[in-house]
């Protein structure tokens, strides 16, 4: 069924079989025989071949061939942990103190991070989604720091005839941490191809921390959490955290189009818009800050603050006795959340007596996992030089989804980045 652009979805051509009668109200038994073989096979071979005909048809996520998730990666075994810190610390005068202290966070969880499982579980997700919508689009998975690595998923795809995929990253913000070094990552995999004489194009959806489906998601999530803590009697303090970087970094973040400082910025734009959902829909007025956690590098050089524990200290001291902690910077609960928040931020808030709810994150939240598969079709529409329409809130001023010549630089080394107009 080939479909004009901007078409509603597919509708089911073929006669839905009337379901086998249930039973009446006074228990009769459903008249005729509860399955029928026959028409049982004709059913599958029907779905098998509307499924055959969604395949080769199907232009809504043209010119893609398949979406890559792209993410962090992660040990999942204790002898894992060293040869993944290394690679993800090469070059980048991180202390042997932090690193020992790191591998201390994934021993304490037996050497495994929750990160790749979670990933998975987003990837069932994203295609029980594109399946409700009909649309046939295989899902890969590639890491830029453990398997499976992105470029053994892109030299897998090419293997299999794709030569243009589309990365949707597990980072929702703009930074050299969180945009341009996955676009670096995201060039050496296709650099490591055309070495071996493959061609492939990768694309990405854009930056999304003021998608709807990611930032209504955490405005709901904030106000279930919050809810709660209101039934039981106490009005808490608002948390939000989320990754620190070196001050250096945020500010250059965004600085193509931008003034820089735009990490810190989005974060403090939805902490605020989270904040005034959350007092409107539950009538009450609440205190909030935007906090850190997860700080390394050298003590010399200065990182965002206030760390989410000596923020929590400063609460306590000044009265407080309730806290609802949102960590609107991380999609899912991996070792940021699991160690830093759940592990370190809860003895803290013990240590001092008080009360703290953990808003989740958004995981593979329903809204979440449609949002995502929104911008795949917009970048897709994007890409076949369709106009877009690209939802935004808070404010209006989406991330270009390629990105400016010189965007989130990293000012130690420049290196070729994909996705992007340099
Ligand atoms: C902004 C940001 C995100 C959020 C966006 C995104 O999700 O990408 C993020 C995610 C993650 N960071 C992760 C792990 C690590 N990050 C490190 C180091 C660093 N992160 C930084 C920033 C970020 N990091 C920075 C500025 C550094 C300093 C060194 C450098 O400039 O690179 C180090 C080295 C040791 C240490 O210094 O802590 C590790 C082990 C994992 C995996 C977790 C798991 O296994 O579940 C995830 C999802
Ligand atoms: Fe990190």
């Amino acid at each position: 069924m080939t479909l004009p652009t901007g078409a509603q979805p597919p509708t089911d051509p073929v006669e839905p079989r009337p379901e086998a009668v249930p039973a009446g109200p006074e228990g009769t038994p459903a008249d005729g025989p509860a399955t029928d073989p026959v028409a049982d096979a004709t059913d599958e071979v029907v779905a098998e071949l509307e499924e055959q005909l969604d395949r080769e048809d199907d232009t809504r996520l043209e010119p893609y061939q398949a979406i890559v998730l792209t993410s962090f990666g992660g040990p999942e075994g204790p002898e894992e942990v060293m040869p993944f810190l290394r690679r993800v610390t090469a070059g980048r005068g991180i202390p042997d103190e932090r690193l020992a202290e790191v591998a201390e966070h994934y021993l304490h969880f037996g050497g495994k991070s929750p990160i790749n499982d979670q990933n998975r579980a987003l990837i069932d997700a994203l295609r029980a989604e594109l399946q409700r919508r009909e649309i046939s689009l295989p899902v890969l998975f590639g890491n830029r720091n453990s398997e499976p690595f992105l470029a053994d998923t892109l030299r897998q795809a090419h293997e299999e005839g794709m030569t243009r995929l589309l990365a949707v990253t597990t980072s929702a913000y703009s930074s050299y941490s969180s945009c341009r070094q996955y676009r670096e990552d995201i060039a050496a995999a296709i650099d490591e191809l055309a070495r071996e004489g493959r061609t492939v194009a990768v694309d990405k959806i854009r930056q999304y921390w003021n998608h709807p489906g990611f930032s209504r998601a955490n405005v709901r999530l904030v106000t279930e959490a919050v809810r709660g803590v209101l039934e039981s009697g106490a009005t808490p303090h608002l948390v939000f955290v989320t990754h620190s970087l070196p001050i250096a970094m945020d500010d250059t973040s965004g600085p193509g189009d931008d003034e820089g400082n735009l990490y810190s910025t989005q974060h403090l734009q939805l902490a605020d818009a989270i904040t005034g959902e959350v007092e409107a829909t539950l009538g009450v007025s609440l205190e909030h800050d935007l906090t850190y956690c997860s700080r390394s590098g050298p003590p010399s050089q200065p990182w965002l603050e206030p760390d989410v524990n000596d923020h929590l200290r400063f609460l306590a001291e000044r009265g407080a006795t309730s806290v609802v902690l949102a960590p609107i910077g991380f999609v899912s609960d991996h070792m940021e959340v699991v160690f830093d928040l759940d592990t370190e931020a809860v003895e803290t808030a013990e240590e001092l007596g008080l009360q703290m709810v953990r808003v989740p994150t958004v995981g593979t939240d329903a809204e979440f996992v449609s949002g995502l598969v929104d911008l795949v079709l917009e970048r897709a529409a994007e890409a076949r030089g369709e106009q877009v329409v690209m939802p935004c809130w808070p404010g209006n001023e989406p991330r270009p989804s390629v990105c400016l010549p010189g965007c989130c630089p990293n000012l130690r080394v420049s290196k070729p980045a994909a996705c992007g107009m340099d």
